[in-house]
């Protein structure tokens, strides 16, 4: 009883709590909207007075949408007038922005080391409504805001007056180099909306989705290297001219049995004698397989194809001991690169690992499919929903082509590579790409290499890519060390009897690049008649002559290929090229450097004749001249002559295409891809003279 009348009690007492609280909560919703009639009239009065209050109104209304607790307490709030309100947050402000110059003053700002901080900074340039979400970014969303609530002249003025104070200490010199520094970052900015976002997919920027976290994976360093700290491997990059750039970066690991490679992978290295990892493969390889998104630049013949081809073989053996691939399901991880010729050069190299796995007692059957143009697609999706395929190396074109029938689907993928990445995100090919991405509904691991890879596509990469770590050995579009670089003054119409003395100069095997497919025919033709034994490839020739022209140089049946660039990225040849003779110089110093690194490769020293004349580009003459003069090689009088307007103003190369011998402003790259979007970017290169990809 006694119970049953305390529960009256406390219900009788509840109900009259309940009534006093509706009668408080009436009197102080009407006193609010009073309150706010009030402020109506008075926040008329100016424009800034509006434009504040507009954002206390959505302030409150979104308080309400999402925490109705919050309303009760806003109600219990103390009418404030206007004038009041605007002081008392000026005030606030003026506080957070003292405090805030004092931790910037003791050097607090920024903390590289702290993931969370890392991921926000990535992606709160484009996707700020989904930063808003982020519990964990609060600090930041409220340094934004702060940012934005104008007007603070205190801020402004301490600004300008630094500005002025820090302007009335320059020289003229220092003045006029930050106008140039500015004008350049302008154009960089504006050249760069060239560029497409070919790296994300179109559903996943239209939802404003963004991965914050890297692809997981069960791959650690060994005990022993991670006990080892960070000053060692600091210490090892150092040793190695390695630099890194990132996050929680794995160490990197001087032996291939520390990457825990199991013992046919190991195996294979061995058959092909390949004791030691390379710089690239010590850094990238522990990156790769520990599931993060990588820009790998490392110079040619540096053995890049082996740090994206093991972590792919790696993540399809993972993936089919955990759960097999059935027919019609794959692939887990996609290479995709600019030639046939070189995706199948890859393929080769992703086939062997896949093969002695499959060989292996007690390991799962992998499986490879060559994705390429110019042969049939009905017999690349066969083995595709015959068997399931794990390793898929692919053009894009074909690739995109496939995916398009819906003959196979990107559900199980979760590594993407791109080889040659800066040939295959310029335009021309960032379409096909786009495409592949689209494919793409969930989160998957992203690799960029190249031996040359401008500043505008890291830029570009840095902010797409998830955690990205950059891997970087030696200057991005470096020239290989080991090889010799002659340049030689040679007139047009003696340059083709000239190449008979200049293949002389070396025993086969020899390679000649041209920029047009019509002089590919003709030197092929003359060498020929002087009995010469020949052969080549450019992209106006069947797939079967291509095929066969690099399979009988290769093994070694010719002394000489002829070739346009369709041969001058990323190709491997066996028994080591001798002497590349360029028997022009190409527009772009990026394929000077891919043409040249043919030979020098992996520690062998090679041989790089290039013919110039008056009708080659002055700009590109004067990123030679840069390109020789880093690589302390001979620099000819003809280059010695040029003026050089780079060297009046003290510049550091070009921003845009990272030629060193002209900066953005006078960047002929600049021009040409805004001729290309004008007239549909793939005819420009598909038609022209040289070779503009496959697809
Ligand atoms: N650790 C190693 N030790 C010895 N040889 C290696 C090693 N790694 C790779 N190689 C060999 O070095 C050669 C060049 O390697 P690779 O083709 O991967 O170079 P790359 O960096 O991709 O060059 P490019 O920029 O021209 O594409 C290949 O023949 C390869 O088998």
């Amino acid at each position: 009883m006694a119970g049953k009348d305390n529960n009256n009690t406390s219900s009788n007492d509840a109900s009259k709590k309940d009534d006093t609280s509706l009668e408080e909560w009436k009197r102080k919703k009407e006193a609010r909207l009073l309150m706010s009639r009030r402020r109506r009239n008075d926040d008329v009065k100016n424009e800034w007075d509006l434009l504040y209050r507009n954002k206390d109104d959505d302030d409150d209304d979104h308080n309400n949408i999402i925490n109705n607790e919050k309303e009760e307490e806003d109600d219990d709030d103390v009418f404030v007038p206007l004038s009041k309100r605007k002081k008392m947050e000026q005030e606030a402000i003026l506080g957070k922005l003292a405090h805030r110059r004092r931790l910037l003053s003791k050097g607090e700002g920024g903390d590289d080391d702290d993931d969370d901080d890392d991921v926000h900074d990535n992606h709160n340039n484009h996707n700020d409504d989904n930063n808003k979400n982020n519990p964990n970014n609060n600090n930041t969303e409220e340094e934004e805001k702060d940012d934005d609530d104008q007007p603070n002249t205190a801020r402004v003025q301490s600004l300008l007056e630094s500005a002025n104070a820090l302007h009335g200490t320059m020289t003229e010199e220092e003045r006029r180099q930050q106008q140039r520094q500015e004008e350049e970052a302008r154009i960089l900015k504006e050249a760069s909306k060239v560029q497409t976002n070919a790296l994300q997919a179109a559903s996943e920027l239209a939802k404003g989705v963004q991965y914050t976290k890297s692809v997981p994976s069960t791959w650690t360093a060994p005990r022993y290297i991670v006990q080892q700290g960070s000053h060692v491997w600091d210490q090892i990059r150092k040793e190695w001219h390695t630099e890194v750039e990132g996050v929680h970066i794995p160490p990197p690991c001087k032996r291939f049995v520390d990457m825990k490679f199991p013992p046919p992978i190991l195996k294979v290295l061995q058959k092909k004698g390949i004791k030691k990892p390379t710089p690239i493969q010590m850094q990238g390889l522990p990156v790769a397989l520990a599931g993060r998104d990588m820009i790998g630049i490392a110079f040619t013949g540096s053995g890049k194809t082996l740090t994206f081809s093991l972590p792919l073989v790696m993540a399809a053996l993972e993936e089919e001991l955990r759960m097999p691939i059935v027919p019609g399901e794959g692939p887990i991880g996609i290479i995709l690169a600019p030639s046939r010729e070189l995706v199948r050069q890859t393929y080769d190299v992703v086939c062997e690992f896949c093969h002695e796995i499959s060989q292996t007692p007690g390991y799962p059957t992998l499986r490879t499919q060559l994705v390429i143009g110019g042969e049939s697609v009905r017999d690349q999706i066969a083995t595709l929903q015959t068997d399931g395929i794990h390793c898929i190396v692919a053009t894009p074109g074909r690739l995109r082509d496939i995916l398009k029938r819906k003959a196979m689907r990107l559900d199980n993928c979760r590594y993407i590579c791109l080889d040659e990445a800066d040939r295959l995100l310029d335009l021309g090919f960032d379409e096909e790409l786009g495409e592949i991405m689209n494919s793409f509904d969930h989160q998957r691991q992203t690799l960029l290499f190249s031996a040359t890879f401008p500043k505008k596509f890291q830029d570009f990469a840095r902010e797409t890519l998830v955690r990205p770590i950059i891997v970087n050995v030696g200057r991005a579009g470096a020239a290989n060390l080991d090889v010799i670089q002659e340049v030689e003054y040679v007139k047009d119409d003696v340059k083709i009897p000239y190449l008979l003395q200049c293949l002389q100069k070396t025993a086969p095997p020899v390679i000649i690049f041209c920029e047009r497919k019509g002089d590919v025919d003709d030197i092929h033709e003359y060498l020929l008649l002087k009995g010469v034994e020949a052969a080549s490839i450019h992209g106006g020739k069947e797939q079967e002559e291509r095929n066969e022209a690099i399979q009988s140089f290769k093994r070694g049946d010719e002394d000489v290929l002829v070739a346009t660039d369709v041969a001058a990225k990323g190709l491997d040849f066996p028994q080591s090229i001798q002497h590349v003779i360029n028997f022009d110089m190409p527009s772009e110093i990026e394929n000077y450097v891919h043409r040249i690194g043919r030979t020098g490769r992996c520690g062998k020293t090679g041989v790089a004749t290039t013919f110039i004349n008056k009708s080659c580009d002055e700009t590109t003459l004067l990123d030679l001249k840069h390109l020789l003069k880093e690589a302390r090689q001979r620099i000819p009088p003809v280059l010695m002559m040029l003026d050089d307007p780079r060297e009046k103003h003290g510049g550091v190369g070009c921003s845009y295409c990272g030629g060193l011998g002209h900066t953005i402003v006078d960047c002929p790259k600049i021009d040409k891809n805004a001729r290309q979007v004008a007239s549909g970017k793939k005819d420009a290169l598909a038609t022209g003279g040289g070779y503009g990809g496959d697809w």
